[in-house]
Formats: C-alpha cells, structure tokens, sequence
C-alpha cells in the first residue's frame, strides 16, 4: 500500500515553492507577495455558519443539512480537552517564534509532506502567501529535534496526543455522516480501526503584516481531505457560497470549525460540496490557526455512495491515493477530470435501464 508519502515524493516542488519569507526582516510586503487589490479581500460579512453540539440527538441530521448547504459548520461538546487545543497552539506559537534560520532546519524536503514550509498550493500561484506552516504526520520527532536539540519531548507529546483526539473527533463526525448519507459501515471498514486513516496536522502561522490589504494568509482552495477539522482563535478564515460570495466564519470559543472537502465531495456524489475558502489578513496580530486533515488509507476506492436507485454516479472510482496525485498536478480542474463524460454518461444510463 503506498502512504501518502510516497505519493507527494512523485512530485517534488521547487524549492523556492517551499521555502516562506523570512517576515520578522520585512517592512513592507514585497512585490513577490503583493497580490492585486481587487480580488476582493475586504469583504467583511459574517457568515451564520451552524454551530451543532455533538451531543444533540439530532446531530446527524444537523451535520448532514449544513454540509449540504454550507460546506462547513462548528461543533461544540466535542470531548477535545480545551486546555489540549490551548497547548497546541502554545507549541505553534513558540515554533514560529524561532528565528527563520532555526525554522529552516526543519524545512520540507522537496518531495516531503512533513516539516517547515509554505502550503502547497502555493506552486500554483504566480504571487506567494503570507504564511508558514508546519506539517505533521504521527511522531514530529524528526524535526523536533533540529528545531529544539535538548527540548523536543513536549512538543512531540503534544501534537501525537492532538492528532489522537483530533481522529476520535473525525472518527465520530464520519459515523454521523454515513447515518446521514444512509451509506452501510460496512462500505467503510477502515474507519473501525484507529490509525489506518490518512490524516496529517497543519500548524499554520499568519505573520503580522505591514499592508493587510495586499497580501492574502491562504489564496482560494479545496481541502484534500473527507473534512477538516480547524481550530481558529482569531477570524481570518472565509467560505466562498454562491449567491452570497465571500464571508467569515466567525471564531466562537471552545468550538471547532469543520469544512468539506474533496473526498466527501465525490464520495457523496456532490451532495456535499467541498467548501471553496481562503484566509484574509483581518486582525492587526499574528494569527495561528491547527487543521487536522482526515481521509481513508491511500488505497480505499472513492466511489460515490448512498445513490438512490436510478441515482447517477458523477464521478468514476479513484483511489485516494490516485486523486491527491492528480490534485499535486491540477488545483483546480481535477474534480472536473473525474466527471463522468456526456458519453460515458449515456452508456450508463443504457446499463441501468437494461438492468432495471
Ligand atoms: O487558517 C485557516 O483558518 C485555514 C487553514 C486552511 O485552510 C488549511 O490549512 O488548509
Ligand atoms: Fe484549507
């Protein structure tokens, strides 16, 4: 079974795609990060995004109505300790606190996953973000120890016991999906052993920035993942909802944002979109913001599921695997290349009326 690893290896990024600036020595932003103002930034509404308590017998249904309509919701009794969410963020803080040439000890390789660096959309764009980031799978150990020589335990402690809670929290938001989605555990064995999902931890760091206006935290994308779940202290985070446009989600204490992304979006055979979003610089401060990514293994099958009889899949099957590849190629038109053709389109339509 190939990890998700030894997917990114297969494509290296350059690694001025890798490396962030080093923001404590600039006074303005360069022109490298200076985006054009009218891509609309400033828009200022806040979004009533549905907060659910997890804890509500009606949860399920909760979750299932705002992933159709949203994208994105919070949720709130999520049985992660506060005072868990509050250390992780402790630990980002002081990570991103470390002089540029500490943090580039822990820098990406250029066919890594895991480590310092920009996001990896950036590649995509022609201007760059104003972000770090740090991305961990499991043990953080390796690159604890060059950033923090005599004092890596912590941190590893922290973020190995963050990502266990953060995927008993996914494990339990996907079961009320599938109830949702009326699709059979059975379709998701995987899901019933802990460990076995594909899931990575993003610390992010949003500098302080001398002309908000012009830079942008994270440009518009789609998560590789079923969801992620994100935990934000200050707002920044925006969705993109057609007929409305861009607004906030608003951060509200204790409480954890959930978004859709790609995976569900094909599993669900579109019922479930996956949620357009960016960061704005908003807040005169630097902003910190932990995503837990969840997906299944790289080699489970992502077929659409919980079609209704006659119902039409959208999408052809894909391993996870095979989709965050074709994602590394193509930010955008990938979820497109999947769509069945019109043609491919007909002759199943044929089968299912000659089977019917
Ligand atoms: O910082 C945020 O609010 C969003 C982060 C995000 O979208 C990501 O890490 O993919
Ligand atoms: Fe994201």
């Amino acid at each position: 079974m190939s990890t998700l690893s030894e997917v990114y290896a297969q494509y290296p990024l350059k690694v001025d795609d890798i490396i962030p600036l080093d923001f404590d020595s600039v006074v303005t932003v360069p022109d490298s990060h200076a985006w054009p103002i009218s891509d609309g930034f400033e828009s200022n509404d806040w979004l009533s995004i549905p907060t659910i308590d997890l804890k509500d017998p009606d949860a399920a249904k909760l979750i299932g109505h705002a992933c159709e309509t949203w994208g994105v919701f919070q949720v709130v009794n999520h049985d992660i300790p506060l005072n868990l969410l509050d250390e992780v963020e402790s630990e980002a803080r002081q990570l991103f606190s470390l002089p540029t040439t500490q943090k580039l000890k822990a820098l990406r390789s250029p066919g890594g996953v895991t480590g310092y660096g920009l996001a990896r959309i950036s590649s995509f764009f022609n201007k760059f973000m104003w972000h770090e980031g740090f991305t961990i799978i499991g043990s953080p150990l390796d690159h604890a120890r060059e950033l923090w020589p005599n004092d890596y335990q912590k941190f590893c402690d922290i973020m190995v016991d963050g990502q266990k809670k953060m995927e008993e929290l996914a494990i339990t938001i996907m079961h009320n999906i599938l109830e949702y989605l009326a699709v059979s555990e059975e379709e998701m064995k995987w899901l019933g052993s802990p460990g076995v999902a594909s899931t990575a931890l993003q610390l992010n760091s949003y500098p302080l920035c001398p002309d908000p206006n012009r830079a942008i935290g994270l440009a518009p994308h789609t998560d590789n993942s079923l969801f992620t779940i994100l935990h934000q202290r200050i707002s920044g985070l925006q969705i993109f909802k057609e007929g409305v446009g861009w607004g906030f989600v608003q951060p509200v204490t204790g409480a954890l944002v959930v978004n859709v992304g790609d995976l569900l979006h094909i599993l669900s055979n579109a019922r479930f979109p996956s949620v357009v979003h960016r960061v704005v610089m908003k807040e005169a401060k630097q902003r910190f913001s932990v995503a837990f990514f969840y997906s299944p293994p790289a080699d489970f099958n992502l077929d659409p599921l919980g079609l209704s009889f006659g119902q039409i899949p959208l999408y052809r099957s894909v391993t996870v695997a095979e989709y965050f590849g074709r994602k590394a190629k193509d930010l955008e038109k990938h979820l497109l290349r999947l769509e069945f053709s019109g043609e491919s389109m007909k002759s199943i339509s044929i089968f299912m009326l000659v089977f019917a």
